[in-house]
């Protein structure tokens, strides 16, 4: 009998840069999101930027690859801050899956320090958008929650500061 499906582990990163007042070049976002390959399962979707965790890998080690290789930019593992997960299913073959589907949880990192300007080297292009704005792109399903998720962690943030008069 055929064993049931492994959950799969992926992780995600929400590069986050300080809000400079806004832009007038239509870059005045803050997240770093990008656009996935047109080819294949949710093609020309927005995602947060990572990917899958490779045998024997942490969760965080597995994040440091994903952002070097998909945006050339290097992290140090202790600036990677958890923010949340979300959980679903893959998308099933007829979703444009590869196999069958199985558990899915993706757990989300923020991240305010990195080297190295995010450029494109996977996706099919990056681009800087206000934490309000991202559940307004088309993305695959649990990177809604995922954005909630980072707008609650963004809101916190700022109301603390807020209180503490920083
Ligand atoms: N971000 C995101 N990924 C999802 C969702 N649903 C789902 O099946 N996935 C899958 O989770 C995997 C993310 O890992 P990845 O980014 O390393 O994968 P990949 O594009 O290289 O695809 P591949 O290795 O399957 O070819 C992908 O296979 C992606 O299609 C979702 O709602 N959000």
């Amino acid at each position: 009998m055929e064993s049931p499906p492994t959950p799969l582990l992926v992780v995600a990163g929400a590069l986050v840069r300080p809000d400079d007042g806004g832009r007038d070049d239509g870059r005045s976002g803050t997240v770093l999101m990008q656009q996935r390959d047109f080819i294949g399962v949710h093609g020309g979707l927005w995602e947060f930027p990572g990917g899958k965790l490779e045998p024997g890998e942490s969760p965080e080690g597995a994040l440091v690859r994903e952002l070097e290789e998909e945006l050339g930019v290097i992290v140090a593992p202790g600036d990677l801050e958890a923010v949340g997960f979300a959980s679903g299913r893959t998308a099933t073959v007829e979703e444009g899956g590869k196999g069958p589907s199985r558990p899915l949880v993706i757990l989300l990192y923020i991240c305010t320090r990195w080297q190295g300007e995010p450029r494109a080297i996977e996706a099919a292009d990056v681009a800087w958008v206000a934490p309000g704005a991202i559940s307004g792109l088309r993305m695959p399903p649990l990177d809604y929650p995922l954005a909630e998720a980072l707008e609650r962690h963004l809101g916190a943030v700022e109301n603390n500061m807020q209180k503490s008069g920083t």
